[in-house]
């Protein structure tokens, strides 16, 4: 089914407000030729989440009927919407030999790890504790307290998974837990042999 496998996947998930997106944006300074996968999703757009870029938008109808045409490498319910990863866009970055990093949920990393176990990194990353991710949900501001509630119920459960992943980041200070990923990604790259060896030997002769 999935033959192409050129390329490498890192996989970060973790509970809703633990700093994945935080985290991403200081690898995203330090690395290059990566691909970042933006799902597709039925949730409504936070304050300045942009279409195309954050997520792709769409209805409940417009997801089940990419369900129906085998449109998703990975989907899950998660927090009462549906979250996907569109295959499309994933093979073709794995073609070009790219480091595909995903967000997504503990359901969305079974998925892919049983479908492309040989090229998965993952990492799960999480807070010291439960008040401390409390905390980071509300000052983030960007949601109701139904929807907070939820998400700190879905934690308890979610945590529970840390031990199925490759690594597990505790992000309480940013800068450290930034460096620790970036060494993954770094090394995940490295074992994959994602990179220009001539580029890097010039460079380093000059
Ligand atoms: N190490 C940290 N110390 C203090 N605050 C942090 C730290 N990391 C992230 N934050 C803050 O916590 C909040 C949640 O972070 P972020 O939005 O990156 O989480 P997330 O895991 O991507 O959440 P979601 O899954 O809901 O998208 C943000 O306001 C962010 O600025
Ligand atoms: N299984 C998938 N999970 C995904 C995908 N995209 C995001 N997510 C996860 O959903 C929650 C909530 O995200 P939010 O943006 O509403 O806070 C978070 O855990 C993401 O990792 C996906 O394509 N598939």
């Amino acid at each position: 089914m999935i033959s192409e496998k050129k390329g490498a996947i890192l996989i970060l998930s973790g509970p809703s407000g633990c700093g994945k997106s935080t985290l991403l944006k200081e690898v995203y300074k330090e690395i290059d030729d990566y691909y970042f996968s933006i799902s597709t999703t039925t949730r409504a757009p936070r304050v300045g989440e942009q279409n195309g870029v954050d997520y792709f938008f769409v209805s409940k109808e417009e997801f089940e009927e990419d369900i129906k045409n085998d449109g998703f490498l990975e989907y899950a319910k998660v927090h009462d919407n549906y979250y996907g990863t569109s295959l499309k866009p994933i093979m073709k970055a794995l073609k070009e030999g790219k480091l595909v990093i995903f967000d997504i949920d503990v359901q969305g990393h079974e998925i892919v790890r049983k479908k492309l176990d040989s090229i998965v990194t993952s990492v799960f990353i999480t807070t010291p504790n439960l008040n401390i991710l409390k905390d980071r949900l509300t000052s983030r501001d960007t949601d109701s307290s139904e929807i907070i509630e939820k998400r700190i119920k879905n934690a308890k459960t979610e945590v529970e998974y840390f031990d199925t992943y490759d690594y597990l980041i505790i992000n309480d200070n940013l800068e450290l837990a930034a460096k620790q990923l970036v060494s993954i990604a770094n090394i995940t790259r490295i074992k994959a042999k994602l990179f220009d060896k001539e580029k890097i030997v010039s460079n380093w002769l000059n």
